[in-house]
């Protein structure tokens, strides 16, 4: 089972680092392999990430890395389980949930057993957590959608909120995906800050077009490549908003201080630099 380590960054040393110290830092590519979960963890607010894709005939368990020294994966933690595509079922100790594309379903802390079977690609959030919730699943079509920007500014997009306040509840994980508009390519414009949570986005949907992610402190911005599937976290400090060559969708989670997804310091685009 192979883990990236994100480590924790001073948004000064970010600003001297290069393209490929920035990727080793943030980005992490390569998550969804056949039949074995590949997992990133970074140490702001101690979120893990993972890709899998299952392929039918062998269902995948989900185990704990060795990094989180747990007995079992939710020992300590609640998950998010996203489908990007296919059909997966989700196996979590005696109860069944059907995760199709753009489904979330939500384990508490205290699952001991969670199995994926079926034929599909998921992704995977988890947080620490103290409290047992409750197991849930939201489809596409069931949660709150906000409508967002104009293609006349090419940012229109849709951001369908699953795991929040509102929402499935958690302890940290606040968890939507964002589908840009045909002839739209900016997300998150204008950018925020939210300083008392870290974030990673998963981007979807890109194909072999490519996206210009930019992050750091909104008066001192660096730039990142992505492709198709890539993650890259957003440290609470750091601006998070892309420019694609095409549209796409992208799945954003956030742990840390609370799960009010209004909290959040907006950036007005002439103040970046
Ligand atoms: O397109 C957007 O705007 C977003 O999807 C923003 C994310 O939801 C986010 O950054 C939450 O903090």
């Amino acid at each position: 089972m192979s883990v990236t380590r994100l480590w924790s960054t001073h948004p000064d040393d970010v600003a001297r680092l290069g393209t490929q110290e920035l990727r080793e830092r943030f980005v992490l590519s390569g998550l969804f392999t056949p039949g074995e979960v590949t997992w990133g963890y970074a140490h702001d607010d101690r979120l893990l990430v993972g890709g899998v894709l299952v392929e039918d005939g062998s269902p995948v368990t989900l185990e704990a890395p060795e990094i989180i020294k747990a007995e079992y994966l939710l020992e300590r933690r609640e998950l998010g389980l996203v489908g990007l595509a296919g059909e997966v079922t989700v196996t979590a100790d005696d109860e069944t949930f059907a995760l199709g594309a753009h489904d979330v379903v939500y384990l508490p802390l205290g699952t001991r057993d969670v199995t994926l079977s079926g034929a599909g690609a998921v992704y995977l959030v988890s947080a620490p957590a103290h409290a047992r919730l409750t197991a849930a699943k939201a489809g596409r079509d069931e949660v709150e959608a906000l409508h967002l920007g104009e293609l006349v500014t090419s940012n229109e997009r849709t951001i369908r909120k699953y795991i929040h306040a509102d929402g499935i509840a958690s302890n940290q994980l606040v968890l939507g995906i964002t589908t840009l508009a045909p002839g739209s390519v900016w997300n998150t414009m204008p950018p925020h800050v939210h300083p008392r949570r870290t974030e990673v986005y998963l981007y979807d949907g890109l194909g072999d077009e490519v996206l210009v992610h930019l992050m750091g402190e909104p008066g001192n911005t660096r730039h990142l490549l992505l492709h198709d599937r890539d993650a890259v976290v957003s440290p609470p400090w750091s601006i998070h908003t892309a420019s694609g060559t095409g549209a796409y969708t992208f799945v954003w989670a956030m742990a840390g201080e609370n799960i009010d997804y209004t909290d959040v310091t907006g950036i007005t685009p002439g103040d970046l630099r």
